[in-house]
């Protein structure tokens, strides 16, 4: 794949680039469910007044780079008058009659390519209700929810809309929402952000500033519709056999309660278990906005577990003679699937053909077939253990849990007996039965965390626990890790692993020559380093293996140990500046192939920069430096990744700027300030190199005094024009993360890690 096909193939909603050392990585292929829809599928947006159809529908269309079509729009160019005056001159009933033939050709003529937002009360004739049906077999309907207060609030500010006949607002909405359920395939909740208001002057629909408040409803709509097309699943790595993987197991009556300490009670993990049998209520619009919820603050995947009484939970249990439970139970485990969950947990006691139908309706949600001997009866050697293995594969689930409950230590061994026996079989086995075997079972292991409520199962214990168990019976070798130069990475990583109840140690050497780091990378104890000036160039003859991404930008800041003996290179600059700016790029400003960006400098972090553009799939580049020779050389080097790169060099930052289109996105790699001199360095930047739809500006000098692009950042939002200026230490931070992640394959307590750097940034 070339850049272009990059840009054409919407990289903003689809991905990027796959990095070969992600550490989200999905399943093996063969286990990936294929998606249900053809990626090329319209996509058709329902709801209710003012939640943010139109809205969604302009944020996709820009990103996937499909045109986008506005029903209610459409209806008024072709009718020559705004809804309101054609309903008040010829009545309601004629309106709906002309929307329903309107659609009626509108989404079979439409039917790839187009994100398509539908009027409010589309619902309202059985008609469209069948045609909406209709073609959630063939692609996606989503259904369109916010917060039902703020938009009643929003629609009464809103004189264009035409009033409802014989009813408020509020009594459509409640009407309404079955039928929108009705007729999608899945639920959206664009979870409300505080808007900043237009300025007075302001011409446009919507400004910089406002899009960039609406950028975290843009990660979480993108996040729906990777999901929906199986680019991005979020599927936990269970592989290689020995990899450890926790999901923690969320007991709050409603998970608002859980933010304040959800960055804490992430550490380790790779997934969250949603007990919504645990949720103080199971109606649909409260189960969607818990699960939005829990996804703006969190990006790991989630499990829904519905966990009846007799298994140990607190939804009601359910007799198969009783038709209306049967019924009430699918269709809130239905409702999951509509969410758009990434694992659901399926009790194989249920009525079978309740469990047969979710499995054949999962699309990309995996499986979780469970068995919980909440009274103790089970036994691990018996062949009715084995059977139910069995049932379930036979059920099609993709992974089996099994949960008993230890009398004695033998019941340990028999568990491991079992799980052995299984061990070559395709399906994954998460089979538990005490603490000890929480600790020893690799696959989603459920845990607790002092910080919650409480557990939700007896011997629930916490990740922190189950290291030192690990430790303890010698399963988690102390591993050394290292800092080759010197940074504030060793405050960041030995947080980390304290945090995290790792028993690794961090430490810096300092030498002259990477030539005498040589026996440190190779003995037995090495887990990785942290590689600093000056070593990052002169350190890759030593390496085993190197990725691409080092390869290409010539230089191993990451060092990780491999099983093989031999030192593997790294480079998570790039990956840290990546994030950096995709992270604050506004919807409006999504990577297209007209994006320019402007880089200031050429020396090593430029070429971190650029690969980090390339890989956004940028494909104008301008590089300034005041050596002109040193932008040439960068400039000659980076061209051969792609024919595509149209990379120049320019002259002279001062004057009138020669760049069209003006930079979106601008990386200064230039100390702040000039050696020994606490006077910044004027590169001669200024507001008229930055483009007026607004952008992001990273300064990649690991100093606070980012004075340069921040006073710039300032002029532009005082025109009203939206900036996000990145420091040098968040991209410190960033690349401690990755690093963090590449060699535990866990996620570090980020909250405390931050807390931690900046304490002791500050002191010096
Ligand atoms: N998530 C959100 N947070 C805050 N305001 C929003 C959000 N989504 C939409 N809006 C605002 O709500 C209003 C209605 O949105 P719009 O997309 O026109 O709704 P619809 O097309 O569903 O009628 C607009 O002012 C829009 O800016
Ligand atoms: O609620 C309704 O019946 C309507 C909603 C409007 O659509 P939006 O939801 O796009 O504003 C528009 O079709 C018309 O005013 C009728």
């Amino acid at each position: 794949m070339n850049v272009r096909d990059l840009v054409n193939d919407s990289s903003a909603v689809f991905g990027q680039r796959s990095s070969s050392s992600n550490t989200m990585l999905s399943v093996p292929p063969s286990r990936v469910p294929s998606p249900n829809f053809s990626r090329r599928a319209s996509i058709v947006l329902i709801g209710m007044r003012g939640v943010g159809k139109t809205t969604l529908g302009t944020i996709a269309s820009k990103a996937l780079g499909w045109e986008l079509i506005d029903t209610d729009f459409m209806f008024e160019q072709q009718q020559g008058v705004p809804i309101a005056q054609f309903i008040s001159t010829y009545g309601w009933d004629e309106f709906r009659k002309v929307e329903a033939e309107q659609l009626e050709h509108l989404i079979p003529a439409n039917s790839t390519g187009k994100v398509i937002a539908c009027g409010g009360g589309v619902v309202e004739r059985e008609q469209n209700r069948v045609l909406l049906q209709r073609y959630r077999e063939h692609g996606p309907v989503i259904h369109v929810l916010r917060e039902k207060d703020a938009v009643l609030a929003y629609l009464r500010d809103s004189p264009q809309y035409p009033p409802f006949l014989h009813e408020t607002a509020k009594e459509a909405w409640d009407r309404r929402e079955r039928l929108f359920r009705e007729c999608c395939s899945f639920e959206f909740v664009s979870l409300t952000v505080p808007i900043p208001p237009a300025p007075a002057n302001f011409k446009d629909a919507i400004t910089p500033d406002q899009t960039l408040a609406l950028k975290l409803v843009e990660e979480d709509f993108f996040r729906l519709l990777r999901f929906i097309h199986g680019v991005d699943t979020r599927q936990v790595t269970l592989s290689p056999p020995g990899h450890r993987t926790y999901s923690l197991t969320l007991t709050f009556e409603d998970v608002r309660e859980a933010i304040p300490v959800l960055d804490d009670i992430s550490a380790g993990i790779d997934l969250w278990e949603l007990r919504a049998d645990l949720l103080k209520s199971y109606e649909p619009t409260f189960l969607a906005f818990q699960i939005a919820t829990l996804r703006r603050y969190s990006p790991l995947p989630i499990l829904f577990t519905l966990r009846t009484v007799s298994q140990g939970g607190r939804y009601p249990d359910v007799s198969p003679q009783d038709e209306r439970a049967v019924k009430n139970q699918a269709w809130l485990l239905h409702h999951a699937l509509r969410l758009g969950i990434e694992y659901i947990d399926l009790e194989v006691i249920m009525p079978e053909s309740t469990f047969t139908t979710l499995v054949e309706k999962k699309g990309n949600t995996l499986v979780m077939g469970s068995y919980n001997d909440w009274e103790g009866t089970l036994n691990w050697s018996s062949s009715q253990t084995r059977h139910l293995y069995e049932r379930m594969k036979q059920l099609r689930v993709d992974i089996v849990k099994i949960i008993g409950a230890a009398k004695s230590f033998e019941d340990n061994m028999a568990l491991r007996q079992f799980v052995g026996s299984v061990e070559r079989s395709s399906i994954p086995l998460l089979a538990i039965n005490g603490k000890i075997s929480r600790a020893l079972n690799p696959i989603l292991s459920p845990l607790s965390h002092p910080l919650l409520p409480r557990a939700a199962a007896p011997g629930q214990i916490s990740f922190h626990e189950i290291q030192s168990i690990l430790y303890l019976t010698g399963l988690l070798p102390a591993k050394r890790f290292y800092d080759f130069g010197r940074s504030m990475a060793s405050t960041l990583h030995s947080t980390a692993f304290a945090q995290l109840g790792l028993p690794h140690s961090y430490s810096v050497i300092d030498t002259m020559t990477a030539e005498e780091l040589q026996s440190t990378m190779t003995h037995p104890s090495f887990g990785g380093a942290n590689v600093t000036i000056p070593h990052q160039v002169d350190i890759i003859p030593y390496m085993q293996n190197i990725t691409r991404h080092a390869r290409v930008i010539g230089a191993v800041d990451t060092v990780t140990a491999s099983s093989d003996g031999g030192p593997n290179g790294d480079n998570t600059e790039w990956r840290a500046i990546k994030t950096c700016l995709s992270r604050s790029l506004t919807p409006a400003n999504v990577v297209t192939s007209s994006t320019t960006a402007l880089i200031i400098g050429a020396g090593g972090a430029s070429h971190a920069a650029l690969y980090a553009l390339y890989q956004l799939g940028v494909i104008n580049i301008v590089i300034y430096n005041r050596t002109r020779r040193r932008a040439e050389l960068l400039a000659d080097e980076l061209s051969k990744l792609d024919s595509l790169l149209k990379i120049r060099v320019l002259d002279q930052l001062e004057g009138q700027s020669s760049i069209r289109p003006l930079p979106t996105m601008i990386i200064s790699t230039l100390p702040a300030t000039a050696p020994k001199s606490p006077e910044p360095i004027d590169i001669g930047l200024r507001i008229e190199h930055l483009s007026d739809a607004g952008g992001v500006a990273i300064e990649l000098a690991y100093d606070r005094r980012v004075t340069r692009l921040l006073s710039l950042a300032q002029e532009k939002r005082d025109k009203g024009i939206a900036w996000a200026v990145v420091e040098g230490i968040e991209l410190l931070l960033e690349q401690g993360f990755e690093q963090f992640r590449i060699w535990t394959r866990r996620r570090a307590p980020a909250r405390k890690v931050r807390e931690k750097v900046l304490e002791v940034y500050e002191q010096q």
